[in-house]
């Protein structure tokens, strides 16, 4: 079992949010290296995800059939959350922070969060209590909720059964889907367009949906390859269509507003799975579709 200080992290209530800063990643690593000595199988960050995956609550209710779980991308929510906070059953805050616990909502996170951006103008040299600041820490804190608001966010919830009985095995691409994300190396964002092409079986997905799964995986601390991977994964989950294709064009302004200061480049990167991998003539039909004006 995944422990802290002895305690089985997934039988944990949820503690008062005071004590949240206290049970860290840190603290995880560390009894992860104590599970480690004490003849644990788990040996790091990505077996102790894996050993929630392997979870008989998460095995119940996670239903990936063994084609897609090769699909597994790092980073991605595999399992229903294991705490019992009402409200958030369904949220996948969890499993990126490696934490099973977590205030009642996100919003709770503010007193603590605006009271780091208080910190960080001090150490800008500011006055944080100049009046043009005095509001600053709490409105960056709202923002930095909404600019990752994604982790709060569930697939299913986001579907909201918006899948479709069709007869049909053609080709749907919804592209140039505005994307705004934020850099996981330097809180920064990045922002560009996702275009996203699935084939069908029997099933399709209400248009929008795709949108709202862009927004699901951007609204997050991500770097743009797990992004487009994280698109692919989940619209293979929704529709389990005979492939996948999804290509993101993306500036970054970690890129182009300090380092190395480039304001033109793109990074442009795809996830092809299913036939758009193993048939050149599919994904060539979908690249022609991106590209046409
Ligand atoms: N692969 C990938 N890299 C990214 C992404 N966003 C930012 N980065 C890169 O993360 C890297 C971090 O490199 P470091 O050398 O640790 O940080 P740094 O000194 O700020 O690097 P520079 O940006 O080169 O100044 C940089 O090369 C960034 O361009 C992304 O979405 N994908």
């Amino acid at each position: 079992m995944a422990a802290v200080n002895g305690k089985d992290l997934t039988e944990q209530p949820v503690p008062p949010s005071s004590l949240i800063r206290r049970v860290s990643s840190r603290s995880i690593r560390n009894s992860i290296s104590e599970d480690k000595e004490n003849g644990d199988v788990c040996a790091g960050k990505g077996s102790f995800v894996s050993k929630y995956k392997k979870t008989p609550e998460a095995l119940k209710n996670f239903h990936m059939n063994d084609a897609e779980s090769e699909l597994e991308v790092p980073g991605t929510p595999m399992t229903p959350r294991t705490s019992t906070t009402p409200g958030h059953e369904n949220c996948t805050f969890h499993h990126d922070l490696e934490l099973d616990h977590r205030p009642p909502t996100r919003e709770a996170l503010l007193p603590d969060m605006a009271n780091s951006y208080r910190l960080l103008l001090t150490g800008l040299g500011e006055d944080p209590e100049r009046q043009g600041l005095l509001k600053t820490p709490e409105r960056a804190a709202k923002a930095m909720l909404f600019f990752t608001k994604g982790y709060d966010q569930s697939l299913e919830e986001v579907l909201n059964n918006a899948i479709f009985d069709e007869d049909t095995d053609e080709m749907v691409v919804v592209k140039d889907i505005e994307m705004f994300s934020m850099c996981e190396h330097h809180l920064v964002p990045f922002y560009g367009k996702v275009s996203i092409g699935y084939l069908p079986q029997g099933k399709i997905l209400g248009l929008s949906k795709l949108a709202r799964i862009v927004e699901i995986f951007s609204r997050r601390l991500q770097v743009q390859e797990r992004l487009t991977k994280q698109i692919a994964v989940a619209v293979t989950q929704a529709v389990r269509p005979a492939g996948v294709a999804v290509v993101i064009e993306g500036v970054h302004m970690c890129m182009v507003m300090r380092g190395v200061q480039k304001i033109n480049s793109k990074t442009v990167t795809s996830t092809m799975l299913g036939v758009f991998r193993d048939d050149p003539k599919t994904r060539e039909e979908f690249l022609n579709l991106v590209h046409s004006k």
